[in-house]
Parts: C-alpha cells; structure tokens; sequence
C-alpha cells in the first residue's frame, strides 16, 4: 500500500525528501527544546531568581521560534510546488489514458463525469499524499524526540501511562476499513455529479427562453443531494472516530496529570519537571494521535490511487487492421446494448467514393463513427486502420488553441503549407490562422473542420454534412477542394439535399429501419 502512494513521488523524490525531512526536523527540534527551556525555566531561573539564565532562556526561544516558524514558511511553499508537480504529471497521464478510452465510454459517462476523472482525482490525490507523508513523518520523529525526553523526567510515569496506547490503534483500524469502502462510493458520485451539473449549467439559453430554470434547478438539486448525502456517510463515520479517540485522550489527560502529580508529591519530580513532563507527554500523545489518524487516510488514499489508476484498465488497445477497404457483414452498429443500425451489410473498395444518405435519426452518423473506429463492429467486418482514417464527425469541437495549433500548421512541409493557405484563403480564413475556432461563426468552425480534415494525409475520408451551415457560394469551394484532394482516395459523405453535388459519388449507401443499401 506504501509503495503505491510513495509511486506517486516519481519524479520529484528530492524535492518530496526534502520537505518531508526539513518538516519533521522542524517539528522534532520543537519536540525536544520546548520542555527542556521549560525544566530549566521553572527550576533554575526562577526557583533560584537567576535573571540571566532566565534572559538567556528567553532569547533563545524566541529566536529558535523565529528561525522555526521561517522554516516552515519555506517548507509550505516548497510543498505546493511538490503537489502542483505532482497533479500536472498526474492530470497529463490521466489525459493520455482519456484519450484511449473505448468512445462507447466516453460517450456513455460524458465529458463532466472525466473532468473528476482526470484532474479532480489526480489533484486530492496528490494534495493527500503530500500532506500524509508529512505528517507521518512529522509525527514519528516528534513521537521519537518526546518519548525519549519523556523517558529522561520520569521512566516509571511513562511506563505506567504507554498501556493507554495500543486500544488508541486498535480503534484506528476498525474505522480504517468502514472509510475504505466509502471512498470508493465517494468518488464515483463525485465525478457523476460534476457531470449533471455541467448539463444542468449548459442548458443557460434553454432555460432562459422557455422558462425552465425552475426545473432544472430542482433536477441539479436532486443531483446535489445524492452528493451530499454520500459526504454526509464519509463525514459522520470520520467523526464517530474522531470522538472516540477524543474520549481516550482526555481519559489519558487525566491519568498523566493524577500520575505526574502523585511522583511531586512523592519527591521523585520537581515542580518543572512535571510542567516539562506534561509538555513533552502531551506531545508524545499528539504524535501517537497524528499516526493512528494516518491509518483510515491512509487506506482512504490508497482506494482513490487504485481508482485513478482503474481508468488505464479501460484503455483499447489501438486496432491493427491493414484493411484499406470498408467491409461491413451482418454488423449491428449502436451505443451500449441498443442497435440503431440492426443488420448491416455491404462493401466500399478502396477509391470508392460513397454517399450516405437517410432521415433524421436513420443512423448515418452512427455508422460514420463506426467506420472511423469509435464503434466497434463484428469480427466479420473490417476497415482500415485509424491513423489512416480522416473524418469531420459532428459535433464539431475545438481545444483552447488556435487554428494554427488544431492543423498542426507549422509541423507540415513548405508543400503541404502552401496548399493549405489556398484552401483557407478560399474558405475565407487565412486571417484567422491565430484564432481560437471555437468563437467561428457556425458556417466558420465547418469550413475549419474541413481544412483540418484535408490537411491529414489519409486511405478513407469521411464527412458529416460538410456542407451545412455553409453559404451557397463557399459549398462550391468546399466540394471543390474536397474532391481535389482526395482523388483515388475512399470518401464517406452525409449530404442532407445539396443533389448537384450528387454526381461525385459512385456509390449510394441508403439507410432506413436499422438497414442499409448500397447501390
Ligand atoms: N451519442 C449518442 N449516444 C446514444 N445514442 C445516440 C447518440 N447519438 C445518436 N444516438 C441515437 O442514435 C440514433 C441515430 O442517430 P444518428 O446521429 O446516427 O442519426 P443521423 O442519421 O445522423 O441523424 P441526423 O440526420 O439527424 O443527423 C438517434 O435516434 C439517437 O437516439
């Protein structure tokens, strides 16, 4: 369990050292200094009114509390730095793993619900483990540094109150089990909820024009309150342990103050010994305290590890076919257990150019994501490899970034270059290379997407209604250099009307009722 948390360090172990080191160095200096200045405080300063000793005392421990405090300034700086290292390799693994996701997934929990996936998660994870190895270390050293000063006042007191210490662990782990099974549940309802609120947050213009707010509020507040209700679980079994151990350390409190007190009365300690006894006791219990705490959150974290690392178990292996035809036999193409396309047969051989058509909801777009390989197909059917797939799928989305960064613009031969500045020049955007897609008009991101479809050197193209949203003049220009650049290639296209362009396909793929025919 240790190594998988420690795994998580990788490739910040010195920095991770150091400040788990310079934390706990901190603390067992205070540990040990504190009562000791106390002792020589109360015993030989002021018992014997020697003002010097007492000013030299003074002066040290406010510089030693000045130098320390600093310290930890420094400390705590270094440790965000550590976590923030930490979430960013984290968060960019999770992205690679998200990225090899089957789509059936993706499009089952949808975006919300991976946003927790790979950066929430990441992010508590790394915050926890930083702040759990700190202080398990911070906790040993300090429990070392006040046991042995324990030990020094008075070996028959510490003997006697150490029995209250293995019922403390014995507690800690019962409740350790009970909170491993609740994070568990914690995280998956966490990342469902981020997911139905971004719904209920996307529907902003829905609502506002048909009054809906209303509703969707009372929808994102039933979602809220499974949320909730799942913190509540956590939360109260935390605090049924916290309260336990509560209760043991003021049993503990008063046994060490009735057992310190007795040894005065007895002669066998002074006055500042006891004062010095009980800092350093208190201490010593704080630390036992602080490392039994340490064991529910220790197998709290280590459920959330495995949770974040479980998302690599659903990661497709990339698809090797060397096909560079399309042949579908007998496939049912769908999302999850439905089949929107019931029985599907046919074949499209390499420089065939296809067009798709059908009603809304026929299925055509399922089935251009089946042949791009989102949707896997039956083992009697095959098509080519993805890398030699390139396709305009709806919906049309955009990274932060500019539409130099999407078409990977600068990474492609002077050849290359020139011919995509004369495609965007015709769709009207050479002036916005630099620009961020995502605030194109809707006719704009098309064109943008059809650039970047073109720009990829491709087997098999494929086009979701490249023409919609296009203005009469720009559909000439669009299927103009479409069929220019993909001559002897395989074209898919959904064209919703637009019949002149008909004439550029040799095939004809009518879908309807779950079948398919091509003519
Ligand atoms: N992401 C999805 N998840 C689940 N079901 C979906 C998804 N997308 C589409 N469907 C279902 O598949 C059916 C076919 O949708 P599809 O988008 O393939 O139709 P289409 O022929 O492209 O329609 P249109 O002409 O309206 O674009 C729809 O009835 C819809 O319910």
């Amino acid at each position: 369990m240790l190594k998988k948390l420690v795994n998580l360090f990788q490739r910040h172990k010195k920095l991770a050292w150091f400040v788990i080191l310079a934390n706990a160095l901190i603390a067992l200096t205070k540990t040990v200094v504190d009562p000791i200045v106390l002792k020589l405080m109360v015993d030989d300063a002021l018992t014997n009114k020697n003002m010097d000793l007492f000013l030299i005392l003074v002066i040290l421990s406010v510089f030693l509390s000045v130098g320390l405090r600093t310290g930890l300034y420094f400390i705590a700086i270094y440790k965000q730095k550590l976590i923030n290292k930490m979430t960013s390799d984290k968060t960019g693994e999770m992205l690679g793993v998200y990225f090899q996701l089957p789509y059936q997934k993706v499009n089952e929990k949808g975006e919300g619900y991976y946003i927790s996936r790979v950066y929430d998660e990441p992010a508590k994870v790394s915050q926890q483990v930083v702040g759990l190895s700190v202080s398990v270390f911070e906790a040993m050293l300090s429990l070392v540094g006040a046991l042995a000063i324990c030990i020094y006042l008075s070996w028959e007191v510490t003997f006697a109150l150490l029995i209250i210490v293995p019922v403390l662990f014995a507690l800690s782990r019962k409740y350790g089990s009970k909170i491993v099974r609740l994070s568990e549940l914690e995280g998956e309802t966490q990342a469902s909820f981020r997911e139905d609120m971004i719904r209920c947050l996307e529907t902003y213009k829905l609502s506002r024009i048909f009054s809906l707010q209303q509703r969707v509020s009372q929808s994102a507040l039933r979602v809220l309150g499974t949320h909730l209700d799942s913190n509540y679980e956590r939360n109260k079994t935390s605090q049924a342990y916290q309260t336990l151990s509560n209760i043991f350390l003021s049993l503990a409190e008063s046994a060490v103050l009735v057992i310190a007190a007795l040894a005065v009365f007895f002669g066998s300690m002074t006055v500042g010994g006891l004062l010095a006894y009980m800092s350093g006791f208190w201490k010593m219990m704080n630390s036992i305290v602080g490392l039994v705490e340490q064991f529910p959150k220790l197998a709290h974290l280590s459920a959330f590890v495995d949770r974040i690392n479980s998302l690599k178990d659903d990661a497709e292996k990339p698809l090797t076919s060397v096909a560079n035809n399309v042949v579908l036999q007998h496939a049912a193409i769908g999302y999850g257990a439905e089949h929107i396309l019931k029985d599907v047969s046919f074949q499209v051989d390499k420089g065939e150019r296809c067009l798709i058509q059908g009603g809304n909801g026929s299925g055509k777009s399922t089935l251009l994501h089946a042949i791009s390989g989102f949707i896997p197909l039956n083992a009697e059917s095959h098509i080519p490899d993805q890398s030699r797939v390139s396709a305009l799928l709806a919906p049309l989305t955009f990274f932060k970034g500019s539409l130099r960064e999407h078409l990977k613009f600068d990474e492609l031969e002077p050849s290359a270059q020139m011919q995509l500045e004369c495609i965007l020049k015709d769709f009207d955007l050479l002036d916005k290379l630099d620009d961020d897609p995502q605030h194109f008009s809707e006719g704009q991101k098309r064109k943008a997407q059809v650039a970047l479809s073109l720009a990829k050197e491709a087997d098999v193209y494929i086009f979701d209604e490249p023409l919609a949203a296009v203005d009469t003049n720009s559909k000439d220009i669009i299927m103009g250099w479409i069929n220019r650049c993909t001559q002897n290639k395989t074209v898919f296209m959904v064209l919703h009307g637009d019949e002149k362009y008909h004439r550029d396909f040799n095939r004809h793929l009518a879908l309807s009722g779950g079948q398919a025919s091509l003519s």
